[in-house]
């Protein structure tokens, strides 16, 4: 069942929540009110009633039963891969990543994304993700340049860390997250297999500074837990929430 976004925020981070209540206040008070009933399973929409140019482009994709609030199109792909119908917008959002607590980060992270999405579209199913990965209780996001994508790297190599991804639905005010797991072992690498590897750029704008489903692959020697969840969707975490929120991900989904 959906909790209101308020009370799912405040869950995973101390004073955040009033940081959205207070941006969303700011855009439309009234909306925070009357909202508060759960969502039933069944209760799906076709994205359909869009105004404005962005929207447009949106309503030409018809049958879009969600929002994607993601400019990864890694996350598009695992989504096109599940035959799931959505559109995709890119949400303005700072992510917090204090490391401390960072299965919380990752899902504030998502939620924020989630929500400012639906601040616009508030009727329609919004889903928000983030990724991390963290290595001796330390969380790295995607590297700011070549420098720090090396040195991630170097921290990585030989060693097992763990990817987390936070995911958020967001619908009529009310919201479900969760996140998920999973250990990844790298091989050892040379300082020069590290400076060739971020040679071919593609360490840029991911998690970790690698890409396991691209070169990365071989210096990946183990995973325990979901794929998908490494490459930034962890698919049965999405479409599990999903169900219990009463969201349908495609039109003629009938596992409701
Ligand atoms: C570890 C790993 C991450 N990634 C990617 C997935 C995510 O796109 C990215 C993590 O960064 P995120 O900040 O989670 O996402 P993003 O900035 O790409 O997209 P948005 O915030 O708009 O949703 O890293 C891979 O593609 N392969 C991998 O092996």
């Amino acid at each position: 069942m959906f909790c209101p976004i308020e009370a799912a925020t405040r869950r995973h981070s101390k004073g955040c929540a009033e940081d959205l209540r207070t941006k969303a206040d700011e855009k439309d008070a009234s909306r925070w009110s009357g909202r508060r009933d759960p969502c039933f399973p069944g209760d799906c929409f076709a994205v359909t009633a869009w105004s404005g140019s962005r929207a447009e482009r949106i309503s030409r994709k018809e049958g879009a039963m969600f929002i994607l609030a993601s400019a990864s199109p890694r996350r598009r792909a695992l989504l096109r891969q599940i035959g799931a119908q959505f559109v995709s917008i890119t949400p303005a959002v700072e992510e917090r990543k204090d490391g401390a607590r960072p299965r919380d980060d990752v899902i504030y992270n998502a939620l924020a994304k989630a929500q400012k999405v639906a601040e616009e579209y508030p009727d329609h199913a919004v889903l928000g993700a983030d990724t991390a990965i963290v290595l001796g209780g330390k969380s790295f996001g995607k590297p700011r340049d070549a420098e720090e994508a090396r040195h991630i790297l170097s921290l990585l190599e030989g060693r097992q860390h763990t990817v987390l991804t936070g995911i958020a639905w967001v619908k009529n005010g009310h919201a479900v997250t969760d996140a998920a797991e999973t250990a990844v072992r790298f091989a050892p690498m040379s300082q020069a297999e590290i400076d060739a590897y971020v040679a071919t750029g593609e360490p840029m704008g991911k998690a970790g500074a690698y890409a396991v489903q691209g070169r990365a692959a071989i210096y990946i020697e183990e995973i325990h837990g979901s794929f998908s969840n490494i490459v930034g969707l962890p698919l049965h975490a999405v479409t599990a929430l999903a169900r219990t929120a009463g969201i349908v991900m495609e039109a003629d989904d009938a596992s409701l």
